[in-house]
């Protein structure tokens, strides 16, 4: 099954690990270990805390294979069923830490808001606290059982757990194949699921490992400090009966000192080989605004029939800062809107509020944005994820950033299907390869199976365009499409988006700074400054008689530097025409 959900960063930092002979070895020691004492009763008929006063200090013999501790108890006894505590307390330790943790730090991380500052300021009382008084104070007043001990160690890590997942995941959520995720309508969990937990793993084993080994330590100071249950056998109380006698028996050290030595080293080491195979395999974290989409309810006045989209007195501001000052545009069903404006007009900032995919931080208000009789403002976040994609599909700048490097192409193509469109999984695969060819991909098999490091730019393009009208949308937004390609892949990337335009009757906004891509494709323009629209009229006669000023000089600055594309030297010609 090529799109199953198996992530390819994952697979690698296994391998990469078990290339790794120093990780090997951490796991052998581990196993071995593990093994050991689980088998325990197989290995020994000795109990671990019977004591025969005649075997004080007996040396190693048949019945005694690593001789007799300063009370008469075996020593290989011991050894055996005090690893038992260890692993199960330092597994403690690490599963309650990530019990708590982890599931704080993924929702702080991916919601933030009050929950993220409530979480971080429990996080920071907690590890204001003195560990080992804590864990003094509740071996002494509420249990001597170490494995409660281990329990409210894991609760004092907490905050280490939480930390790190957060940072992943606040790292994560920024990326833009996240963004393009949620434009395609999966909601949080499948986000979370898909593109945000395969993140938080690898981070996740580094530290468990680290607690574990921790945790292993601290418990066997603890019982070396002669805490613990007396029928407890315990590497460190071990070693606290081996300190009073140390003159007379100074092997007795030497047992449970090793193990102790060769479990903490296998355990942190091996999280240092995790850490070092995820250097080599680590991802791109591309900085972005938080999409998270926050609107201010206005009703929707009845749009006409072929109205796709009204926009009405849009407002974006953040703080003080207004960057979308009144903008109203419409885009009728089949009509090519043209978004043009310099750096910083506010062109972006439009198309993400029809999408909603503002961040958490802007403050957006309309007279009306309606798009297909919906008051697209009102819209909650379930109704927002129907949307998209299915209604409106969103076509990126950066084609690599906007897919997901741990899934294969196939399997992002076909998940939105599968949710938007309720088809099976062999039912999307098949739409997909239909897709993959539409897009003039030479072999969809190949680029279907790929990841996305495996294709080209442009490629990657045709690919994001694919996803865009894989669930039929009406509403098309395409955000400088062509920008990060090469002139020559521009050309051919247009004149796809335009076929597929007019063969399924989308309407579009193309949002763009260059004037050869409206000509090319535009049926209208808006032509922004400074968050205010202060033209909009049919493409030819932006070209033939631009009324505004600040357009003449977008035009003029756009000639002056040349003709950026083949299409502006066409201006006499039907402006839709198809290249085929
Ligand atoms: N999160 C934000 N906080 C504050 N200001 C922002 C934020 N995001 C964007 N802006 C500002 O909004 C303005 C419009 O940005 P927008 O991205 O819409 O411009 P644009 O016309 O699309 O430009 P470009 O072609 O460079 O993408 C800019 O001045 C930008 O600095």
């Amino acid at each position: 099954m090529t799109e199953a959900p198996v992530a390819a960063g994952r697979d690698r930092l296994l391998r990469r690990t078990l290339r790794d002979p120093l990780a090997v070895g951490c796991l052998a020691v581990l196993a071995l270990v593990i093994l050991a004492s689980l088998a325990a009763p197989l290995l020994t008929s000795q109990a671990p805390d019977r004591s025969v006063i005649a075997d004080t200090l007996a040396p190693m013999s048949g019945s005694h294979p690593f001789g007799g501790d300063g009370v008469g108890r075996d020593v290989l006894s011991r050894l055996l069923y005090g690893g038992r505590t260890s692993l199960v307390g330092g597994a403690l330790a690490v599963l309650v830490a990530f019990a708590v943790g982890g599931p704080l730090g993924l929702v702080s991380g991916f919601y933030r808001g009050w929950f993220d500052a409530v979480a971080g300021w429990i996080s920071n009382i907690i590890m204001a606290v003195p560990a080992i008084i804590v864990m003094l104070v509740v071996m002494a007043a509420v249990s001597q059982d170490l494995n409660v001990a281990m329990a409210v160690l894991g609760v004092i890590m907490t905050p280490m757990v939480f930390r790190l997942i957060r940072a992943s995941v606040l790292a994560v959520r920024e990326e833009l194949y996240v963004d393009a995720a949620r434009v395609s309508g999966l909601g949080d969990a499948r986000i979370m699921r898909r593109h945000v937990l395969p993140v938080v793993i690898a981070p996740s084993i580094i530290q468990a490992t680290q607690v574990f080994a921790v945790a292993i330590g601290i418990q066997a100071g603890l019982a070396f400090l002669g805490l613990g249950k007396a029928s407890q056998a315990s590497w460190g109380a071990m070693l606290n009966d081996a300190f009073t006698n140390v003159y007379t028996a100074p092997l007795l050290l030497v047992w449970p000192g090793v193990a102790m030595a060769l479990t903490i080293l296998a355990s942190s080491m091996l999280g240092n080989a995790v850490r070092d195979a995820l250097g080599t395999t680590e991802r791109r974290v591309t900085k972005r605004p938080v999409p998270v989409a926050r609107t201010a309810p206005r009703p929707a006045a009845a749009p006409t029939a072929d109205r796709l989209l009204t926009v009405e007195g849009l407002r974006v501001a953040y703080g003080e800062k207004t960057v979308v000052d009144g903008v109203s545009i419409t885009v009728e069903r089949g009509e090519v809107l043209g978004l043009v404006g310099e750096s910083g007009s506010g062109k972006s900032q439009t198309a993400f509020s029809v999408l909603g995919l503002l961040p958490f931080e802007a403050l957006v208000t309309a007279d009306q944005l309606a798009f297909d009789g919906k008051a697209l403002l009102s819209l909650d976040l379930k109704q927002l994820n129907a949307l998209r994609g299915r209604g409106i599909g969103y076509i990126p700048q950066e084609p690599m950033s906007n897919l997901d490097p741990s899934f294969r192409i196939g399997f992002q193509l076909v998940e939105p299907m599968r949710r938007h469109l309720k088809l099976s999984r062999a039912e999307a695969r098949t739409k997909a390869l239909e897709l993959l060819a539409r897009v003039n991909i030479p072999d969809p098999e190949r680029v279907f199976r790929s990841y996305p490091h495996q294709i080209s730019g442009g490629m990657a393009q045709r690919v994001l365009i694919a996803g865009a009208v894989s669930c039929d949308p009406k509403l098309l937004i395409a955000d400088e499409p062509t920008t990060a390609l090469d002139v020559t892949v521009q050309a051919e990337v247009l004149d796809l988006m335009r076929s597929l335009q007019q063969e399924r009757h989308m309407g579009m906004i193309l949002v763009t700074h260059d004037f050869g891509v409206v000509a090319d494709i535009c049926d209208r323009v808006a032509v922004m400054q400074k968050g205010r629209i202060v033209e909009t009229a049919p493409a030819r006669q932006i070209f033939a008689a631009p009324g505004h000023d600040y357009t003449r000089m977008l035009l003029d600055s756009t000639l002056e530097d040349g003709p950026a594309r083949g299409a502006l030297r066409r201006l006499d010609q039907p402006l839709k025409e198809v290249t085929p």
